[in-house]
């Protein structure tokens, strides 16, 4: 039986101590680390996350808010409220949440934001200056499956790391990230030819693929560090991973479970970027 990594409860732990730095900056500045998250249109899953994320904010001592756009905004109005947050002094992150309507170039809005402010670690400065290694806003689901993966104990430099998804927002930055911790980097993704073949060679297996419960045991090394980054619907329409938790448990050295692994931590790096940047903004 491998061990399930508690997303949850390290997330909880991370964020005292992110609360504890956020009550010494304020104290000593006499500032308040200030999010803002804007939501274009009514997707539900999308309501849900931004409300957990603005009570975790204002319980960390962060000054959150949020700004709820129709789904009908145009491209124009939105760059217009991004460019005020881009001005406001008390506004130290942003965060445009991801998808926008279709009438809307989302990356033409990722990259307006001011790179100084841009806690989601998504603007082309940042994913540049990570890739070269240079001080950047990490995305905030890759930070925490790094953080994850540490607390298992075990060491990543020098272990074979199989990504398993290339998208922008989790494959390519996890990979950059696991480069950095010195692991030998693979990434597979739907044109991979044998990805059994691929990810079983995987001391660590990231798996961002969008598909439910799509990792099954005969994909993995016996006693992998395995981390499931799905957000997906199953058969009953039941909250799951990509990942098949009850097939892989057995055979996995540790795994997150989906919900209660990944998501929550995903949360705590953007409190952690935004008292980063809050720091940054004031001196
Ligand atoms: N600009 C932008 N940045 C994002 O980081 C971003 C985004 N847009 N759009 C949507 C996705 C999704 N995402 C989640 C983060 C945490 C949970 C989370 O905390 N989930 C909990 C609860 C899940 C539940 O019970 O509904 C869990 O996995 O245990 C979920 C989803 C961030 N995203």
């Amino acid at each position: 039986m491998g061990h399930i990594i508690n997303g949850k409860q390290i997330a909880a732990q991370t964020q005292v101590s992110i609360t504890e730095r956020i009550e010494a900056f304020t104290a000593e500045t006499g500032v308040k680390p200030g999010l803002t998250v804007v939501l274009v249109g009514e997707d539900q899953a999308s309501q849900v996350y931004v409300r957990n994320k603005e009570k975790r904010a204002v319980a960390a001592g962060i000054n959150s808010a949020v700004i709820r756009l129709e789904a009908t905004t145009s491209e124009a109005e939105l760059l217009a409220v991004v460019e005020q947050l881009n001005q406001a002094e008390e506004v130290h992150g942003i965060l445009v949440q991801l998808p926008l309507p279709k009438t809307i170039d989302a990356d033409k809005v990722l990259d307006r934001i001011s790179p100084l402010k841009d806690v989601d670690g998504f603007h082309p400065i940042n994913v540049g200056n990570l890739a070269i290694g240079k001080e950047a806003f990490v995305p905030c689901t890759p930070a925490g499956i790094i953080r994850l993966i540490k607390s298992t104990g075990e060491t990543i430099a020098g272990k074979e790391a199989v990504v398993v998804g290339r998208s922008n927002i989790v494959g390519k930055p996890v990979a950059q990230l696991l480069l950095q911790e010195n692991a030998t980097v693979t990434i597979a993704h739907s044109r991979t030819t044998d990805l059994a073949a691929v990810t079983k060679r995987a001391d660590i297996l990231v798996v961002a693929t969008g598909l439910a419960k799509f990792i099954k045991k005969e994909h993995l090394k016996p006693g992998a560090i395995v981390i499931d980054v799905g957000m997906d619907r199953d058969e009953n329409n039941r909250l799951c991973g990509d990942v098949d938790f009850d097939d892989c448990i057995d055979v996995a050295g540790y795994l997150t479970p989906v919900p209660g692994g990944v998501g929550p931590m995903t949360i705590t790096m953007l409190l952690e970027n935004t008292l980063i940047s809050a720091e940054r903004h004031t001196n």
